[in-house]
């Protein structure tokens, strides 16, 4: 996925200003910065999240596959299956467990029987590590698990359209530590099969699970790089600061 001098203004304030960003397919992106800087700005232009704001307005160009998915003629719901989105607050639906991965794949058609519709929900819970947990209640309902593994269970959503990108917007960030860990090592096993894009407050976290970090500054991307690099020695002053500790 590519993004050129993508601007974003929520009414007259402009939030993003002029991003430019390569997101590899076989990597893990991590977006940090201070509070406010426009991470979830950006996460949400990659699948137009955005488009559910009224107030807000994107400019630019964001290319999926060489394709613009900014224009009016993308179709977003087809979008938003390529470009999975992973919320801060797990969000199952109040269905089953194995309706909440059966949904995606239903409704744009992908499985044409009963037990290619049971092997995507089941492929799916295990490439989200969740299907030794519930294969024995797929049909009580997702709300009822644990913040962890409902977090897992939308992960599973995700994956079950086969993705070529997965958005995480701070999805530990209501979890536990060993929830937390697990949803870390998730991360290491997708890597690879999709690309995986992470917005962060925990610079830890960052340095854990990604291999290209972006940290942004009151609406800029102020540097990009190698994860490794950019906590050990970063070009600009200003990364140093944050990584420092220095405000944020
Ligand atoms: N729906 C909205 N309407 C108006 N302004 C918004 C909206 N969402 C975000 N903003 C503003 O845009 C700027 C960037 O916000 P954004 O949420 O992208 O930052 P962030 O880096 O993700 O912050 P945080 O880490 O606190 O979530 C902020 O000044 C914020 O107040």
């Amino acid at each position: 996925m590519i993004a050129r001098d993508v601007s974003v203004y929520y009414g007259e304030k402009q939030a993003l200003k002029g991003v430019s960003i390569d997101v590899h397919e076989d990597r893990v992106t991590a977006f940090i910065g201070p509070s406010g800087c426009g991470k979830s700005t950006f996460l949400r232009c990659l699948n137009r999240m955005n488009d559910t704001i009224p107030s807000a307005r994107v400019e630019g160009l964001i290319e999926l596959d060489g394709n613009d998915i900014t224009s009016s003629s993308m179709d977003v719901v087809q979008l938003r299956a390529r470009v999975g989105m992973v919320f801060q607050k797990p969000n199952p639906f109040p269905k089953s467990i194995y309706e909440n991965v059966a949904y995606g794949p239903r409704i744009h058609g992908l499985t044409s029987s009963r037990a290619q519709l049971d092997e995507t929900v089941e492929k799916s819970l295990k490439r989200a590590g969740l299907w030794d947990e519930v294969k024995d209640r797929l049909n009580e309902s997702g709300t009822a698990l644990s913040g962890g593994q409902q977090q897992r269970l939308c992960i599973a959503r995700a994956i079950a359209v086969d993705p070529e990108v997965i958005l995480m917007d701070e999805p530990c960030s209501a979890l536990d530590p060993i929830a937390t860990a697990r949803i870390e090592e998730l991360i290491h096993e997708l890597r690879g099969r999709y690309a995986i894009v992470i917005v962060t407050h925990n610079m830890q976290q960052a340095a854990r699970v990604s291999q290209r970090t972006a940290f942004f500054h009151l609406g800029e991307l102020v540097e990009y790089g190698k994860t490794s690099e950019m906590f050990t020695n970063p070009r600009e002053q200003r990364t140093q600061d944050y990584i420092t500790g220095r405000y944020g």
